[in-house]
């Protein structure tokens, strides 16, 4: 089956970006294409096929991860085999207890130093709103993995940091996953690992996204940035479903829920990238698509020099409206996900988004400004995000428009 639903065509006149809504066939298996002017005018969606987008391949994963997830719901779920001999008179549980609240100390670490301020969040939500007992965060696990495996490429031992050590990361995932933690915070992944319906996948995929800041420093169009994203951000979004869950009133299909999430770690990248610039071209790093800033009359050299000029100033509203795109692509699945998990995702939605107005008020000057939410702004998006969060998944299917 093949064929075009719509295609339209926006953003700046001198920057025009495409978005379209693709049709694969039955009602089943409609997506959205956010990711450059391809116009899918007749294709295939047989997996062999070497022409295909990443958009397109990623999405297969999207449809493996909304597969699987449905079946292991039904079947049973790993179980957590410690091996290593455990000392002092802990149980397990108590060990788990530990190793997840060491989980959450980082994770608010992280909160205090970095721009992504959903743990705190998060704490209140699970402490105060939903459960008014202390219940485990079991995405804190998933989190630390993720900090750890950008650290090992961003962090202060990064110069030491080969393809066989990004080796041995993914063999010490492959243990975590068979139940044999290697420390506390494998012991809290592997834990939850085995309780929730979480795939290997989108883990490896991440590793995958750290080979490739190791051997790629340009990205000649959109869409190898698009499988790039994908890889160290959209893979957050399907590691974490599974374990924040779906509203059991939702009527959405799984796919389109993975979709949205997808598109929000898709969101988050860009944003990332797009108020990085500067810092980035001073590492030696250029992640905007070569063909768009050549098509906009600019090189890397512009980057490197710095000059916000009215050029720079036109190609970044077509990059933030590329973002935004995304951004509403995932607005879509939000009303979707469990009560407990909505406000924190809103809130890290729309703080995140935030970003994008911050960069608009630099003037574009992501060169050497900082484009930051403030404090008040930051503060008077909990309500705004709880207030969203109210609303639960939709009655009627036009939203999400496929069923389960
Ligand atoms: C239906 C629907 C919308 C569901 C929501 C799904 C969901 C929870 C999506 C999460 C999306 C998300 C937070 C993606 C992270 C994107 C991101 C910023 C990735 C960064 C990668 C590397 O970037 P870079 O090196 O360029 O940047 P730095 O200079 O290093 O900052 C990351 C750093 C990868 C590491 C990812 C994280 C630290 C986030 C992990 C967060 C969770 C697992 C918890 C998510 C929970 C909430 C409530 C958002
Ligand atoms: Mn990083």
């Amino acid at each position: 089956m093949s064929g075009v639903l719509l295609w339209v065509s926006c953003g700046p006149k001198e920057n025009p970006i495409s978005v379209g809504v693709a049709g694969r066939g039955g009602k089943s298996q409609r997506r959205f294409g956010l990711c450059n002017g391809i116009t899918f005018a007749s294709f295939s969606p047989a997996v062999t096929d070497p022409s295909r987008s990443s958009e397109e391949r990623v999405y297969e994963v999207v449809l493996k991860q909304a597969a699987l997830v449905k079946e292991q719901n039904k079947g049973t779920k790993r179980s957590l085999n410690l091996n290593k001999p455990i000392e002092g008179d802990f149980t397990q549980g108590d060990l788990l207890s530990v190793a997840y609240d060491r989980c959450g100390e980082v994770c608010a670490e992280y909160a205090k130093t970095f721009y992504l301020e959903a743990y705190p969040i998060r704490l209140v939500v699970h402490y105060f709103f939903v459960e008014i007992e202390i219940e485990i965060d079991y995405t804190l696990s998933i989190e630390v993995w993720c900090r750890r495996t950008d650290e090992l490429v961003d962090g202060p031992n990064a110069s030491h940091i080969t393809p066989k050590a990004l080796d041995r990361w993914e063999k010490r995932l492959y243990d975590v996953f068979e139940g044999r933690p290697y420390d506390m915070y494998d012991a809290a992944l592997s834990d939850t690992v085995s309780k929730y319906p979480v795939d290997i996948q989108p883990f490896k995929d991440m590793i995958e996204g750290m080979r490739l800041d190791l051997r790629k420093s340009r990205y000649n169009n959109f869409d190898e940035l698009y499988l790039y994203c994908y890889y160290v951000a959209g893979t957050v979004g399907l590691m974490s479903v599974p374990v924040m869950g779906i509203a059991p009133a939702s009527k959405a299909s799984t796919e389109s829920i993975y979709n949205a999430a997808l598109a929000l770690g898709i969101a988050n990248q860009l944003t990332n990238i797009l108020r990085d610039v500067g810092e980035d071209a001073r590492r030696g790093r250029v992640y905007l698509p070569q063909d768009e800033l050549a098509q906009a009359g600019l090189s890397d050299d512009d980057i490197l020099i710095g000059k916000v000029t009215d050029k720079w100033r036109s190609f970044m509203k077509g990059q933030i409206q590329r973002a935004r795109m995304f951004f509403d692509e995932a607005e879509k699945g939000v009303s979707e996900l469990s009560s407990a998990s909505r406000w924190p995702v809103w809130a890290s939605l729309l703080l995140y988004r935030q970003i994008l107005d911050a960069i608009e008020a630099n003037d574009y000057n992501n060169f050497t400004k900082r484009a930051y939410v403030g404090k008040l702004k930051k503060l008077l998006s909990l309500p705004a995000a709880y207030g969203r969060a109210l609303i639960g998944p939709s009655k009627n299917l036009t939203k999400m428009v496929t069923t389960k």
